[in-house]
């Protein structure tokens, strides 16, 4: 991917901690999920009172694609931290991972964690879910 997009995703994704919604835990999370035609879909996480319906960053900016026919995904990228100051990565939950595993392929998606434009590493959807189970494995 060329570096510009890179750093797009990473602005786009570190907008979103002002959206995010965590009165509870305070961990800021925001997500910038690039298609294969090169659209973007926002997410952050949003807590809830009762706890366990919090969703996290990733899965608000799939779900929204997918609630909008939108399911060929090429990247995602995450920044987040405790009260939104990025000093590391947050890495995605494995429910997370699991998630993207429905929606896309393990060998080619990348996602990008990042803390700011000049710290990044990217990591296939394989490398942080190895030996994942998808629907592959149902056909
Ligand atoms: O993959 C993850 C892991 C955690 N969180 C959020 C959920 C919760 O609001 C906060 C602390 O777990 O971080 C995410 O958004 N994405
Ligand atoms: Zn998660």
């Amino acid at each position: 991917m060329e570096k510009t997009m890179i750093e797009k995703l990473i602005d786009t994704a570190i907008k979103q901690l002002d959206f995010s919604y965590t009165p509870y835990s305070g961990f800021k999370v925001g997500a910038a999920l690039l298609t294969k035609k090169g659209e973007i879909y926002t997410g952050c996480n949003i807590e809830n009172a009762s706890y366990t319906p919090t969703n996290c960053a990733e899965r608000t900016a799939i779900f929204k694609a997918v609630s909008e026919g939108v399911r060929n995904f090429q990247a995602i990228c995450i920044v987040g931290g405790k009260n939104g100051v990025l000093t590391e990565y947050a890495a995605p939950c494995g429910v997370c991972r699991q998630v993207m595993m429905e929606f896309c392929d393990p060998e080619t998606f990348q996602i990008i964690l990042a803390v700011d434009k000049e710290k990044y590493d990217i990591f296939t959807l394989n490398e942080l879910l190895p030996l994942g189970f998808g629907p592959s494995n149902l056909l």
